[in-house]
């Protein structure tokens, strides 16, 4: 399984250009479809939903044409129902494609066969297929009644008259009415059945059709909606889609977890889209909210620590998910009210985002359309399962802000909505800044470490240590240092801890005793086998805590933190080494030989850059510093430089 690991993120702030809205994109291309004449729709979203209706069009002959190198597009209208009068369409798990096309293929007079992923095939579709049915759509659930996969045949439609579709379980299946009916030309009055949800999905579908001249005004209560006689689709000319707004809410909620301020550029006031109300939630958490026409910007509370809350949030099903994980830094239980819509989609979104929000120490009550979430005193790490929901992904990217790393599972299911998610994600958000110190034995990597963490007043993590104390435990409990297993075990569960330069087992100081030279041999087998490495590998992680760490070891930079900004590789010739040692064993009273450490020391050296798993070597994106004819405080000088040309220490 692929998985993208977030660093701990000290806070976040900047710009974020949105990419377009699924839900305009995939409308306006059906739109532009349907209608006469030519329409050129500019920042049409990228994405796996988007790719799954322009194949769809084309299939059903409707030209289009992309503008190499950009987001826009000129589809050629068909003006009416589709020419291609059979095919199979794949909409993967587009329910944006997958309904409106149902609806406007049943009014096409073709034979057609429409599939997706097996998740789509999990999603009622039956209200929709009923709706259709009673003006004499000829459409069969091939596997499950009231379940794609869908076949459509050419049918006698009899338009005219009251068509009924419940509301109250997707709103797509009134739009994707509304946005068919008008193919046949006649006056049909829609009426809604049950409490209709999503109302502001249904206004962008209203708004859409009237830019291409179809009018179809709601009444009162949002319950019958007539579409007029005669109505035919024709191009407006040029589209320009906003910016997504259910996107925007990630940014906007990382800006009011993460200090901010963070502004998203491509919705605000003047959007047609009820995802931009979710700014609104977040004021009612306290968040301060600044928007203009086509920006709307977040920063986090006056007293920085968010409100609990206890919302309504029907209207705002998408963005609704976003606060599920804010109320991770609210001060209180949080409430998340009548989102039972959140069942039906990508996946059954209420139980994912239930057990991956105790996963990271949440305590959750989960009901048939309710959400009740309070914040652990401290975020666990954690592995988080996305379920092939883009979403998922998305809002717990944001417990990073916590300081906490979290692991992202399938991380490539932002494809759906948002492919350059994770990129613009780090763009804002800051991660804790680590300094990554590598090289050989004695190359001054512990000294070096622990005086340019104390200038920088970051924490220090000795790494070598961890298996200097995994070799000393084996050794006294026993354990065989090639029993890989065994070693492993007693690494996991080491009682290390680190006051000052001080090591502790527990609470015994074995600071010298994890110097002896059979321990450091010790250290040395141990730390070529993998499963050891693994064992140290998340505790490791576990240090990089606020405002900063820095860290030397042998993998430091390539695998433990392959994203610390400064990386450095710290060495010097083997003789120079071997003094060095020598001294410092001296200098403690411990015995030691010039020749025998030499030849330790090539022994080492060879077993460290040989082994199979986190071999030594310089990464490519290493600085190289190498101290045969340097001193402590030169070297200590060269690394504080290094950080602060990155701009992560005041100068
Ligand atoms: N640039 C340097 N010049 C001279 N001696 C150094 C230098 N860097 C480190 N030393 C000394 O070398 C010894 C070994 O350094 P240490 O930090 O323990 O190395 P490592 O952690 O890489 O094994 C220490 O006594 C240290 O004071
Ligand atoms: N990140 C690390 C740190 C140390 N090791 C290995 C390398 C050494 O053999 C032991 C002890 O490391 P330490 O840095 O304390 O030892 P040296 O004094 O540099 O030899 O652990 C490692 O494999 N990976």
């Amino acid at each position: 399984m692929e998985f993208l690991d977030l660093p701990p993120m000290l806070g976040a702030r900047g710009t974020v250009r949105l990419p377009g809205s699924k839900s305009i994109s995939n409308r306006v291309l059906l739109l532009a479809a349907l209608a006469e004449g030519e329409t050129d729709i500019r920042d049409l979203l990228a994405s796996d939903d988007v790719e799954r209706m322009l194949d769809a069009l084309r299939a059903l002959g409707v030209a289009w044409e992309r503008t190499p190198g950009r987001d826009d597009y000129r589809v050629t209208g068909v003006g009416g129902p589709f020419p291609v009068k059979s095919g199979e369409l794949f909409l993967g798990n587009a329910g944006t494609a997958f309904r409106p096309l149902t609806a406007a293929l049943a009014l096409s007079g073709g034979h057609y066969r429409l599939a997706g992923v097996a998740r789509m095939h999990e999603r009622p579709i039956g209200d929709l297929v009923d709706a259709l049915r009673q003006i004499g759509a000829d459409i069969r659930c091939t596997a499950n009644e009231g379940y794609p996969p869908l076949e459509i045949r050419p049918a006698d439609i009899r338009p005219g008259g009251v068509v009924r579709v419940r509301g109250d379980v997707s709103s797509q299946f009134l739009t994707a009415l509304l946005m068919a009916l008008p193919l046949t030309g006649e006056e049909t009055v829609i009426e809604v059945v049950g409490e209709l949800i999503s109302k502001p999905y249904i206004a962008i579908t209203l708004d859409l059709m009237a830019r291409f001249g179809v009018r179809v005004a709601p009444d009162a209560t949002w319950s019958r909606f007539v579409v007029p006689a005669g109505a035919r689709y024709v191009s407006p000319g040029t589209v320009f889609v906003e910016g997504d707004a259910s996107s925007a809410s990630y940014f906007l909620a990382a800006g009011v977890i993460g200090g901010g301020p963070v502004r998203v550029e491509g919705v605000g006031r003047s959007s047609i889209q009820g995802d931009v109300r979710f700014a609104e939630a977040l004021e009612q958490l306290g968040a301060r909210i600044v928007m203009g026409d086509n920006w709307i910007e977040a920063s986090a509370p006056a007293g920085g620590v968010l409100r609990a809350f206890d919302l309504d949030l029907n209207h705002i099903p998408d963005a609704a998910m976003t606060l599920a994980v804010a109320a991770l830094f609210a001060d209180g239980p949080c409430r998340l009210r009548n989102i039972a819509s959140w069942r039906v989609k990508e996946t059954d979104r209420i139980a994912a985002m239930a057990t991956e929000l105790r996963k990271v120490g949440a305590v959750v009550e989960e009901g048939a359309d309710y959400l009740c979430v309070t914040a652990p005193a401290r975020l666990l790490p954690a592995e988080i399962d996305t379920y092939d929901d883009h979403r998922m992904a998305m809002c717990f990217s944001l417990v990073a802000l916590g300081e906490c790393r979290v692991r992202i599972n399938d991380p490539k299911c932002v494809n759906k909505t948002f492919p350059g998610y994770f990129p613009a994600f780090a763009a804002v958000a800051r991660a804790v800044p680590v300094v990554a110190i590598d090289g050989p034995s004695a190359s001054g990597k512990g000294t070096v470490g622990s005086m340019v963490a104390k200038a920088l007043g970051w924490h220090h993590l000795d790494s070598g240590s961890l298996y200097r104390l995994t070799a000393l435990t084996a050794l006294r409990d026993g354990v065989d240092l090639d029993d890989e297993i065994g070693v492993a075990a007693l690494a996991a569960a080491l009682p290390a801890r680190f006051d000052g330069d001080r090591v502790l087992l527990g609470d015994e100081d074995v600071s010298d005793e994890i110097r002896d030279e059979a321990v450091s041999v010790g250290a040395s087998r141990v730390a070529v086998l993998p499963a050891v490495r693994a064992a140290l590998f998340g505790r490791q992680r576990d240090y990089r805590c606020g405002p900063g760490l820095v860290a030397e070891g042998r993998d430091i930079g390539s695998t433990i933190f392959p994203d610390a900004p400064v990386k450095v590789f710290l060495t010097a010739s083997p003789e120079a080494r071997a003094q060095r040692r020598y001294k410092q064993l001296k200098e403690k009273g411990l015995p030691a030989n010039m020749e025998s450490l030499m030849q330790d020391l090539r022994e080492r050296d060879a077993r460290d850059a040989a082994r199979a798993v986190a071999p030594l070597q310089q990464q490519p994106d290493a600085v190289l510093l190498d101290t045969t004819s340097m001193d402590v405080d030169a070297a200590v000088a060269f690394v504080l430089d290094l950080v602060r040309d990155r701009g992560l220490a005041a100068g």
